[in-house]
C-alpha cells in the first residue's frame, strides 16, 4: 500500500491475485480506480470475492500479490464495516473521540463534526450510553458517524444500507453525495442493487473472484448482452 501526492480522492486497486492461503487465490486480476468524486458500487453474489477485495485493499491478506495506491498527502481513508467494532466499556461519545485522536483531528473540530453527525442520524440523545447496549441499526449508525467525521480523501464503505431505517437511509445517501461534491472518492460494496444503480457512478462486477464488467450502468449492459432498458439487476442476473 503506498501514497502519492497528488491526486486525492483517488483510489487505483491492481491485485494479481490475493487469498486466505498462498495455494488457493481467491481473488484474480481486480483492478479498477475510483476518481476523486466519484462513488463506484462493488456488486457481486455471495462469495464473489467484494469482502477479499476490500480486505486486501485494507491490507488485511496476508496472501496478496499486486497493489493498491492510495491518492492525496494524506492517503487518509475511512472504512465504514458492516459488522460494528464496538469496545464493551466505552460511551458512544467516548468511540468518537478514540477515533478523532487516532486521526489527530482536534478537539473543536471533534465535537462540532461529532454534534453535527450524532444530529443527522439521530443518536445526540444517547450520546453518553454504551453502544454495545444499542440496536443493530444504531451501531450501524455509529460506524457511519466515525466514518464521516474523519472527512477523509477516500471512503471504503462494506454494505451500508442492511439494517438502516428509511430514513437513516435517506440521511446516508445524502452524506455520500455531499461527500463526492467535497472531492472525495468511495468504493461501496452493496447487495442493494435498485439503490447501487440510482446512486453509483459506475460499479465493478464480481463474480468467482474475477471482474465479470466494469463501467457506467450503459457499459454493464453491453457487456452484459442486455437492452438499453435493463436494469442493474437484470445484468447481474444475466452475468452470474
Ligand atoms: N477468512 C477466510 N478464510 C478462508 N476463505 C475465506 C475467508 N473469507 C472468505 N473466504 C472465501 O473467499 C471467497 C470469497 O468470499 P468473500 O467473503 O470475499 O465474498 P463476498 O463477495 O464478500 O460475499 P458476501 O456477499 O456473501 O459477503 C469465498 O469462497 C469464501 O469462502
Amino acid at each position: 500500500m503506498s501514497t502519492n501526492t497528488e491526486e486525492s480522492g483517488r483510489l487505483n486497486v491492481a491485485i494479481r491475485q490475493a487469498g486466505y492461503d498462498a495455494q488457493a487465490p481467491v481473488i484474480r486480476d481486480v483492478a479498477f480506480e475510483v476518481r476523486a468524486g466519484e462513488l463506484v458500487g462493488l456488486i457481486g453474489p455471495n462469495g464473489a470475492g467484494k469482502s477479499t477485495t476490500i480486505k486486501s485493499i485494507l491490507g488485511l491478506l496476508k496472501h496478496l500479490e499486486g497493489e493498491v495506491v492510495f491518492g492525496g498527502a494524506s492517503g487518509r481513508y475511512a472504512y465504514v464495516p458492516e459488522q460494528p467494532v464496538m469496545y464493551e466499556a466505552f460511551t458512544l461519545w467516548e468511540h468518537l473521540r478514540l477515533a478523532a485522536s487516532a486521526f489527530g483531528i482536534d478537539e473543536q473540530t471533534f465535537a462540532s463534526r461529532a454534534d453535527r453527525l450524532l444530529g443527522t442520524f439521530r443518536l445526540t440523545n444517547v450520546k453518553h450510553e454504551l453502544p454495545v447496549t444499542f440496536s443493530k441499526g444504531m451501531q450501524q449508525k455509529l460506524m457511519l458517524i466515525i466514518g464521516f467525521m474523519l472527512e477523509p480523501d477516500i471512503y471504503i464503505v462494506d454494505e451500508p444500507f442492511i439494517g438502516l431505517d428509511p430514513r437513516a437511509t435517506k440521511d446516508l445517501l445524502d452524506l455520500l453525495d455531499m461527500e463526492r461534491q467535497r472531492g472525495a472518492g468511495i468504493l461501496m460494496s452493496t447487495h442493494v442493487l435498485d439503490t447501487a444503480e440510482r446512486i453509483c457512478d459506475r460499479f465493478i462486477l464480481l463474480d468467482q473472484g474475477s471482474v465479470m464488467a466494469e463501467g457506467t450502468l450503459p457499459r454493464v449492459r453491453e457487456q452484459a448482452g442486455c437492452p438499453a432498458d435493463a436494469t442493474l439487476f437484470d445484468c447481474f442476473y444475466a452475468l452470474t
